[in-house]
């Protein structure tokens, strides 16, 4: 089964590299795509260096619509969903989180940060159905067509369709991996502010799944 990598990305000039680096080099994906969400630092230049497939939206549109895009963009049969700010990936992460997938256990896998950094691994291990780490079959994303969803709502979008439509879902332990958090990332208030919009994001997508208004 072909896989195509999606990494959506707004202003990762400093860590895309280093999962590109990696992505790059592995053989089991036929493609990598970063999406270049705006950013107005050196995200996408530095993509291209590493020779990724560079997919550039004309300005910020959020987490939701870069992946869409970047899963719009391929007709691969699996797409490993990555974020751009991982420290510490490696080819055996990306095969965990491929394997119940290509082997049918699993439709969708969702990567759990363990013994990677306290706060990541703790936030991991209260909300593990936030994380962006996945690898799914093409048709879920078919299935999510028929629901909205927007900005960060796309990770707690997808599990609670799972629920909802019978998806098998498989957990897998990611060691050694965290990722930049918001605060680190964009400074103390404007990642607070972003932290807060990411929470209304997941509450206004599991209101809509509650009220069953999509
Ligand atoms: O408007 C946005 C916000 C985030 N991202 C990307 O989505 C991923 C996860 O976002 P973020 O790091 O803000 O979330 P966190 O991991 O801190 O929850 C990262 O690769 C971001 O660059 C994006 O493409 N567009
Ligand atoms: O793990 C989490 O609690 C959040 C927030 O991470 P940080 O507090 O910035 O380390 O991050 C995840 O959730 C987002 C919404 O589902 C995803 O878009 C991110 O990819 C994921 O890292």
């Amino acid at each position: 089964m072909s896989v195509a990598a999606i990494i959506p990305a707004y202003n990762e000039g400093k860590t895309i590299g280093n999962v590109l680096k990696v992505l790059m080099a592995m053989k089991d994906l036929d493609e990598v795509i970063v999406v270049n969400d705006g950013s107005g630092d050196n995200t996408a230049t530095v993509a291209r260096n590493y020779n990724a497939r560079v997919v550039d939206l004309p300005k910020n549109s959020g987490k939701s619509i870069a992946v869409l895009t970047g899963v719009k963009n391929t007709q691969a049969e699996i797409i490993l969903m990555l974020d751009a700010d991982l420290v510490g990936l490696k080819e055996l992460h990306v095969r965990e989180l491929l394997q119940p997938v290509y082997s049918g256990e699993a439709a969708m896998t969702i990567g759990i940060f363990k013994n990677g950094r306290g706060a990541t691994d703790l936030a991991q291990r209260i909300a593990p159905f936030l994380s962006g780490q996945r690898a799914l079959k093409r048709d879920v994303f078919d299935k999510l067509e028929k629901y909205s969803v927007k900005d960060y709502g796309l990770e707690i979008a997808l599990t609670l369709m799972a629920e909802r439509e019978n998806i098998r879902v498989r957990e897998v332990e990611l060691r050694n991996l965290t990722h930049v958090m918001k605060e680190e990332k964009r400074g103390l208030l404007a990642g607070f502010l972003s932290r807060i919009k990411m929470y209304w994001d997941i509450i206004y997508c599991v209101i809509k799944f509650r009220l069953e208004v999509f």
